[in-house]
């Protein structure tokens, strides 16, 4: 069934809380309309969410690299994005890395933050980076959705950034509803990532929020010889090894940093290039050799 903006927008409003979940002491608490279904429903539901993992100087910082860095392009329900990762092919299910280049240089020290400071990151191979921005004046927000679990793996982690938002999760029509303090870093994963929806609503976002989201691959791709080129690409460029000294902005420029010849040479444009030069030499080498029996005869 398609609804209508404004059917959406009806429906967020009537739609009950059950739970709220208690960031400090990682519990869901009753709102009263809770009852013996939705308390089976959620009884395993659980979160990690970790308030300050920047402070407000390195917040303005990032916020500064994130806007001067990248090109924001339109998404879904007002929201503006910067995408760094896969092309994904969500209907063909194939995936392809043909044209990353890598994360931009702020993210290394991001991601390295958020590992420090969220419990069961370990072995996180991040693969994606995306960025998001909510402006309210553009009414944006997120539908209900759960990440594809075909292409990403288990642990998807959101830093939430200049404003507060809550997000919220549904399954079943149990609803919880999460907190994320601006600053704070949010890890989905297990029964909150595999089987309950999240959303965030537009009546629930006061002043622009971003947020930005890494993910790792499924477990399944890395084994999957039609992706083999992708994942190891991925691998190489995203975050995990360091820069080898002389081509640095491969890991950290991302395309849009990085000379346009040396673009095009990597993206493909490499072998016709030889071949392009080949034949030059050759049309040079016949011409001489037409000059030299000219000027013979
Ligand atoms: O912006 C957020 O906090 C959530 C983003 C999200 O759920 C998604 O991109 O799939
Ligand atoms: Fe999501």
């Amino acid at each position: 069934m398609v609804l209508s903006p404004s059917e959406i927008a009806a429906r967020q409003r009537d739609e009950r809380v059950d739970y709220e979940w208690s960031i400090d002491d990682a519990r869901l608490v009753g709102t009263g309309g809770a009852d013996a279904r939705t308390d089976a429903r959620a009884a395993r539901f659980a979160l990690h969410v970790v308030r300050d993992v920047l402070d407000e100087q390195a917040e303005a910082a990032l916020v500064r690299s994130i806007n001067a860095g990248g090109e924001w392009t339109p998404s879904q329900s007002g929201r503006r994005k910067q995408d760094f990762g896969p092309k994904v092919g969500f209907k063909s299910r194939r995936l392809s890395a043909a044209h990353f280049g890598g994360f931009p240089p702020y993210a290394r020290a991001l991601f390295e933050r958020v590992c420090e400071a969220c419990a069961g990151l370990d072995g996180f191979e991040a693969a994606e980076m995306a960025v998001l921005e909510y402006e309210e004046s553009r009414g944006a927000c997120i539908d209900y959705h759960i990440d594809d679990a075909w292409v990403w793996g288990d642990r998807i982690v959101i830093v939430s950034l200049l404003a507060p938002c809550s997000m919220r999760f549904r399954r079943g029509g149990c609803v919880v509803r999460v907190q994320l303090p601006a600053r704070s870093a949010l890890v989905i994963s297990g029964e909150a990532r595999a089987f309950w929806e999240h959303a965030i609503l537009r009546s629930e976002l006061r002043t622009t929020r971003l947020s930005v989201t890494f993910r790792e691959l499924a477990p399944q791709l890395h084994g999957d010889r039609q992706h083999a080129r992708a994942v190891r690409r991925l691998g190489e460029l995203a975050l995990r090894r360091r820069a080898p000294a002389t081509s640095a902005h491969r890991v950290c420029g991302g395309w849009r940093r990085v000379p346009a010849a040396w673009r095009w040479a990597h993206a493909g444009g490499g072998r016709s290039a030889v071949v392009g030069l080949c034949v030059a030499l050759t049309c040079i080498s016949v011409a001489t050799a037409l000059a030299k029996r000219r000027g013979a005869c």
